[in-house]
C-alpha cells in the first residue's frame, strides 16, 4: 500500500437490525433467544437472578412456542425470517444505488447472524477506513441502538488500527420517513370501501423502569406519532400511540394495544387498522403478533375489519429514506 492509498478516504455503511433465529426448529431458537435474552441492556437483571430463570425455565418452554409462531411467517424460498430477508434487501438496494460513490453497504444483525464482527470485519477487509453504523430503529432505546454500538466497540477492541466510526443516534420524525409512512398508510387504506374508525400507532413496548431510569423511546414514539397525526390532519384519538409485545412480568409501556382493542370492541367500533412504525422491516412482531393475535383478537369480539399495513420493507420510499439518512452522515467525509 503506497502512501496515497492509505490516505485515501473509503466508507462502509453497516445496516444492523435486530437479530433473528437461523430456523424455526427448536435449538436454533433457543440459541438466538439465548444470545438475546443474555444481554444486559435488554434484561437489566443481575446475572446471579436473571440466567437460571432464562436457562432453566424462559428457554425449555419459550423456543417451542415461538417456533410455531416462525413456522407461520417464514419465508421458505429463502429459508430466512422475513426481518432478515427485508434488511438484506434493503442493504442491496442501497448498495445498488451507493456503488458509483465506491461506498461499501453491509448488514448485519445484532443477535443471530451475519453478525456484526463478521461484517465489520468484511468491511475493513473491502479497505473500509470510514465506517457509519445505521441501527435500522427510528425510536432510540438502550435496548436496541445502544447494544449495536456497545457489539461494534467491543468488535474493534481487537483492531490495532480502528477505522473512523459514525453512529447514528435515531430518525423518528425525519421528513422522509413520516412521508414514506403517510404514503405506504394511504397506499393501504385507498383501497379500503369503508375508512378505518381508528388508525391504530403500534410501538414495540419497554420496560416503564427502564424509561424511568432516561432511556428516551417513549420521547421518540411520541414525536413519532405526532409528525405522523400532522401528516394525516388526525386526533390523538383516531390515532392513537399503542405498545405491544410485552415480555415478563414487570410494568411496561402503555396503553397496550390488546387492552386498546378490547375497548374499541366494547364501544362497537368495527373498523381499525394497525400499522408498526417503530419496525423498518416486518418481523414475527408485525406478521404474527399483530396481523395474527391482535386480528383475531378484534375479530372475534365483533370487529368486522381489521386492516394490518405492512412496514416500509423494501418499498422504494424505505430505500431513498436511508440513502438520504447516509448521505446526511457521511458528510465531511466525502
Ligand atoms: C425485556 C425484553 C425485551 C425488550 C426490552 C425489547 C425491546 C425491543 N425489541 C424491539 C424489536 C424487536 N423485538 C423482537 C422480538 C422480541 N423481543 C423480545 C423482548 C424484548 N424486546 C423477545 C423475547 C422477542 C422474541 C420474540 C418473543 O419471544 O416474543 C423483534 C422480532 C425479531 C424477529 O425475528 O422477527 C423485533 C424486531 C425493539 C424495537 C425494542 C425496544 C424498544
Ligand atoms: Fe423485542
Ligand atoms: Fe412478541
Amino acid at each position: 500500500m503506497n502512501r496515497n492509498e492509505r490516505h485515501q478516504r473509503k466508507i462502509g455503511v453497516l445496516l444492523v437490525n435486530l437479530g433473528t433465529p437461523e430456523g424455526t426448529d427448536y435449538w436454533s431458537i433457543r440459541r438466538y433467544l439465548s444470545e438475546f435474552l443474555s444481554d444486559k441492556r435488554v434484561i437489566e437483571l443481575s446475572s446471579l437472578l436473571w440466567q437460571p430463570i432464562l436457562q432453566g425455565f424462559v428457554l425449555a418452554f419459550r423456543p417451542r412456542r415461538l417456533g410455531h409462531s416462525y413456522k407461520k411467517i417464514w419465508d421458505n424460498v429463502k429459508n430466512k425470517s422475513p426481518l432478515a430477508v427485508f434488511t438484506q434487501n434493503q442493504a442491496e438496494s442501497l448498495q445498488i444505488d451507493f456503488a458509483n460513490q465506491n461506498i461499501c453497504v453491509e448488514w448485519a444483525m445484532r443477535y443471530g447472524k451475519p453478525s456484526i464482527e463478521k461484517k465489520l470485519d468484511f468491511l475493513i477487509e473491502q479497505g473500509c477506513n470510514h465506517i457509519l453504523i445505521l441501527p435500522l430503529y427510528p425510536q432510540y432505546s438502550a435496548t436496541t441502538t445502544a447494544t449495536v454500538n456497545d457489539e461494534v466497540f467491543r468488535v474493534l477492541m481487537s483492531y490495532r488500527q480502528q477505522p473512523a466510526i459514525r453512529t447514528l443516534f435515531s430518525f423518528p420524525d425525519h421528513p422522509d420517513y413520516i412521508k414514506a409512512l403517510h404514503h405506504t398508510i394511504q397506499e393501504q387504506l385507498q383501497s379500503r370501501a369503508v375508512q378505518p374508525e381508528r388508525i391504530l400507532l403500534s410501538f414495540h413496548g419497554l420496560p416503564l423502569r427502564y424509561v424511568k431510569a432516561g432511556d428516551p423511546y417513549e420521547q421518540e414514539c411520541q414525536k413519532t406519532a405526532a409528525a405522523l397525526r400532522d401528516a394525516f390532519g388526525k386526533t390523538e384519538q383516531e390515532m392513537p400511540l399503542v405498545y405491544q409485545s410485552r415480555f415478563g412480568p414487570d410494568k411496561w409501556l402503555g396503553p397496550n394495544i390488546a387492552d386498546v382493542i378490547k375497548e374499541y370492541n366494547k364501544q362497537g367500533i368495527q373498523n381499525i387498522a394497525v400499522v408498526a412504525p417503530g419496525f423498518m422491516a416486518d418481523c414475527l412482531e408485525t406478521k404474527e403478533e399483530i396481523n395474527c393475535e391482535y386480528r383475531e383478537l378484534f375479530l372475534s369480539n365483533g370487529g368486522k375489519e381489521f386492516t394490518y399495513i405492512p412496514c416500509l420493507n423494501d418499498h422504494p420510499l424505505a430505500i431513498s429514506l436511508l440513502k438520504n439518512i447516509i448521505q446526511q452522515e457521511i458528510k465531511g467525509w466525502i
